[in-house]
């Protein structure tokens, strides 16, 4: 079992696909995910992105360095509305950032990360990597090495990594390992470039899975055989 994972959700996790704002029914599915693995003391990060209020690219007419910004307040909006729903439900959450000052947000500090770990909060990393042009895959991938974890999952919308975007094609055919070398240069667009590359620099291993399937991840976090895993080598 894995015991330090930083978790990468996309915004619609909130919505459900290709929708806005924030469903009740998928919300308390996230909830029910997330008690599931927080019941085994794992120490999760998580990085929450805004797919279901806004990104950057939404504004047309804006300069993007505006509306990227008002992309990452998005993923603080996200992470505060995450963490009082986890609180009402016994989920002891804390949310860091580097790009707000409120009060319930606290500075991003790394000697404090592991003190909320062994408190048993749940630490949402909100504001993607702080930076107008990036994505939150690559602040995932930041945080996961930052954090020390041993596994970044990315919960999606597709079982894993395909060699070509599933949603597109009938006949994709899915990855059970893949290395960062291969996910690079095939352009699997399932994550950034950036994101990969930072993982395979500092050797992070990588699941994508489909966050929508009950379970999914507790077993992920199990280490079952689920979704697509991205490593050094095969
Ligand atoms: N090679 C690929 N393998 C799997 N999914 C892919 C691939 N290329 C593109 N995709 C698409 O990437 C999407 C991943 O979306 P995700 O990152 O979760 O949300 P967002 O679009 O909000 O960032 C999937 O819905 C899938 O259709
Ligand atoms: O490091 C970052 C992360 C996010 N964003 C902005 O925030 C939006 C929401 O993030 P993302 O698209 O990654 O959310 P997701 O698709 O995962 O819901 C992006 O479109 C960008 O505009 C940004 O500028 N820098």
């Amino acid at each position: 079992m894995y015991k330090r994972v930083l978790l990468k959700l996309s915004g619609e996790v909130l919505s459900g696909e290709a929708q806005k704002g924030f469903s009740e029914e998928h919300v308390n599915y996230l909830i029910k995910e997330i008690k599931s693995v927080s019941e085994y003391g794992v120490k999760l990060g998580i990085v929450i992105g805004a797919g279901n209020l806004f990104r950057g690219r939404d504004f047309e007419g804006l300069r993007p360095t505006i509306s990227d910004q008002i992309g990452m307040l998005g993923t603080v909006i996200n992470a505060l509305y995450l963490k009082d729903r986890f609180e009402n439900e016994g989920i002891k959450t804390v949310v860091v950032s580097q790009i707000v000052t409120l009060p319930s947000v606290k500075l991003i500090n790394y000697d404090d990360i592991d003190l909320y770990f062994d408190a048993g909060y749940i630490v949402i990393f909100a504001g993607g990597t702080s930076n107008p042009f990036f994505t939150t895959d690559t602040g995932a991938a930041l945080r996961a090495v930052e954090m020390k974890a041993e596994l970044l999952i990315k919960g999606t919308k597709v079982s894993g990594i395909y060699d070509k975007d599933p949603k597109i094609y009938n006949d994709a055919v899915k990855y059970n390992v893949i290395t960062y070398d291969e996910a690079i240069e095939k352009n699997l667009k399932i994550m950034d470039t950036e994101a990969f590359s930072i993982c395979k620099r500092y050797q992070m291993k990588i699941l994508v899975m489909n966050f929508f399937e009950d379970n999914n991840l507790l077993r992920a976090i199990r280490g079952e055989n689920v979704g697509t895993l991205v490593i050094p080598s095969k």
